[in-house]
């Protein structure tokens, strides 16, 4: 193992680490009791704010996850924590987690150092990494639940499309992407498994 190069793991935050789908609905309807809202099985696009906009005609549901403690707030994924620990225990393997902020980013930046320091401890806060853009970020595997995820580079990892109510509907996946419904550590262990497999032929 000593001279091997290590698999590198790119992790998401948002709908992957973080709960944010069903925290955005919930805030939501503590907010605005009484508006209309979108369940979480009629959740289409990718941005909350693209289908209250097209769906419904309201345009600030941003003010949800706009104001200060809300990305700090946002409660673990299930198996998420579990998870991290036990890829970052791994000797073959590297975490990096890789998350966009929002373009309000005022309480966003700072408050994602915070969760992972909150979570997953200190040492993790030197893991993590804030981009727009992923595919300028080298990697084996990224696991993100954005189904369509474009940037300036031609990506080096194979996607992992992390389930999450925006995304249940997608099935039209590229050469180098799969689907990752949970946290299931025996799963992502074959995974992981078959990926170094075929990079190896
Ligand atoms: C689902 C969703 C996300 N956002 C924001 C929240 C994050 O800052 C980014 C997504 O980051 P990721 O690294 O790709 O997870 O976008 C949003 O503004 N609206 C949404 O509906
Ligand atoms: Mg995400």
């Amino acid at each position: 193992m000593a001279n091997e190069k290590k698999f590198r793991v790119l992790i998401d935050m948002d709908g992957v680490l973080c709960d944010w789908e069903p925290t955005f609905l919930k805030t939501y309807k503590e907010k605005w009791p009484g508006r209309p809202f979108i369940p979480l099985e009629e959740r289409k696009e990718f941005l909350v704010r693209n289908d209250y906009k097209n769906q419904l005609g309201i345009i600030n549901p941003n003010e949800v996850y706009e104001k200060e403690g809300w990305f700090l707030n946002l409660p673990p994924v299930k198996g998420a924590v579990e998870a991290f620990e036990y890829l970052n225990s791994r000797d073959d393997i590297e975490v990096v987690i890789c998350s966009a902020p929002i373009t309000n980013y005022n309480f966003c930046v700072t408050e994602k150092y915070q969760w992972v320091e909150k979570y997953l401890g200190k040492k993790a806060v030197s893991q993590l990494m804030l981009t727009k853009d992923k595919t300028i970020v080298r990697g084996d595997l990224l696991i993100d639940d954005k189904p369509l995820i474009k940037g300036l580079d031609s990506p080096s990892w194979f996607h992992a499309l992390f389930t999450a109510a925006h995304n249940t509907w997608f099935c039209d996946y590229s050469s180098n992407q799969r689907r990752m419904d949970s946290w299931d550590i025996k799963w992502l262990d074959e995974f992981i498994a078959d990926l170094k497999t075929r990079s190896k032929n």
